[in-house]
């Protein structure tokens, strides 16, 4: 079976922004804004939570989906996959630091 990998779908997104193509779903989202783009994100998570109460397949597909307009999503606010790698690092070791947020336990 093909797998993807997140850089690819995120280097393809950044490649219709800067090419696009008539026919690409990806610059029909690019072309509707940002709040097109927030809407579907917003869609997809809810469709990632009912897919969740639902089955495993149902999980993996609309996390794909969500996944997908995710890396869209970085690519309108110009935000890059090492940004958030680079977040992600900055977290590593630092367990006690994020447990001082309370929140996290209610
Ligand atoms: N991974 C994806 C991907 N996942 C989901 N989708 C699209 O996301 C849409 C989600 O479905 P919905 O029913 O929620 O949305 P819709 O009713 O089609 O449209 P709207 O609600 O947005 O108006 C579908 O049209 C899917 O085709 C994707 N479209 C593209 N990709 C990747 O992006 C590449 C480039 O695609 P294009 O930009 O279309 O050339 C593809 O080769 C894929 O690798």
């Amino acid at each position: 079976m093909t797998q993807q990998s997140i850089e690819s779908l995120y280097e393809q997104a950044l490649n219709r922004k800067s090419k696009p193509e008539e026919s690409s779903y990806t610059n029909y989202l690019y072309n509707k804004g940002l709040d097109k783009i927030l809407k579907k994100i917003g869609e997809e998570s809810t469709e990632v939570i009912l897919g969740a109460k639902n089955t495993n397949d149902e999980l993996i597909y609309e996390t794909a989906d969500l996944l997908f307009h995710l890396m869209v999503l970085l690519v309108e606010k110009d935000v890059s996959l090492d940004d958030i790698k680079d977040e992600l690092g900055s977290r590593e070791g630092q367990e006690s630091r994020l447990h001082e947020r309370k929140d996290w336990r209610v």
